[in-house]
């Protein structure tokens, strides 16, 4: 059964998405930080966010007040191009006076079991987080969640061994831990998504539509992704 609460929204471009992604973080620091004092963010692994981190850099925040977590992470050594960590450093996070202890890295090169473990004891007690950004992988994956791989429907964080999106091993938040969030943001552009996109509007059973979330979650989708 499709989970009604899903709210697709299409828009032009893969650009739009970007620009309507980096508001949406802004406003809902600005919201969470007069409500609750802090920012909790959970971000997205993979190519399609960056676009939107990018737009961040210039952008006035609070940023001392926001805390960053990731949603899955590839075993690989820390300074690895293919680290999701990496990239969200590189465009935009070394770019703003976030506190370093603010940013939580999933300690992947320690190995998937290692890091689940240490990354579960981290996320604990620091949810509902305030926002979960979250993409679609070809095949339906989420996260580092992969179709016909199980989930413990209890854990919060697992290891994964044998993805078929190299490498192999990595971490992932559960649907129980990513869905512990105020709002969730899927994003989901380009033609190659389309099959995925299209299968999951439809009702199929893939790990994207196992999550689901305390409070809004929305798909952004661009007309590539949404029309193929
Ligand atoms: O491997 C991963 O893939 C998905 C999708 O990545 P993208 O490059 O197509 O945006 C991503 O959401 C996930 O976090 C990542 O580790």
């Amino acid at each position: 059964m499709p989970d009604t609460s899903l709210d697709f929204q299409s828009f032009a471009s893969a650009e739009q998405i970007a620009e309507t992604t980096a508001r949406r973080l802004l406003d809902a620091a600005e919201r969470a930080i007069a409500e609750r004092g802090r920012f909790q963010l959970v971000l997205a692994g993979g190519r399609t966010p960056l676009a939107a981190y990018r737009r961040l850099v210039d952008q006035p925040a609070d940023w001392a007040r926001w805390h960053i977590f990731f949603g899955d992470e590839r075993c690989l050594p820390a300074d690895d191009p293919e680290r999701n960590s990496l990239a969200a450093r590189e465009v935009w996070l070394d770019r703003v006076p976030i506190p370093p202890d603010n940013i939580h890295p999933i300690p992947a090169e320690l190995g998937a079991e290692t890091a689940a473990a240490r990354y579960a004891e981290l996320i604990r007690d620091r949810r509902p987080f305030d926002l979960v950004l979250l993409g679609l992988g070809e095949d339906g994956h989420t996260a580092s969640l992969f179709p016909g791989h199980p989930i413990q429907e209890a854990a919060l964080v697992i290891p994964v061994y044998g993805a078929p999106k190299p490498p192999a091993e990595r971490v992932s938040l559960t649907p129980l831990a990513l869905g512990s969030s105020r709002a969730i943001l899927i994003l989901v552009t380009g033609r190659g998504k389309h099959e995925a996109l299209a299968r999951w509007r439809a009702g199929a059973d893939l790990p994207v539509s196992r999550i689901i979330s305390a409070g809004r979650l929305e798909v952004l989708m661009d007309a590539e992704a949404a029309d193929g």
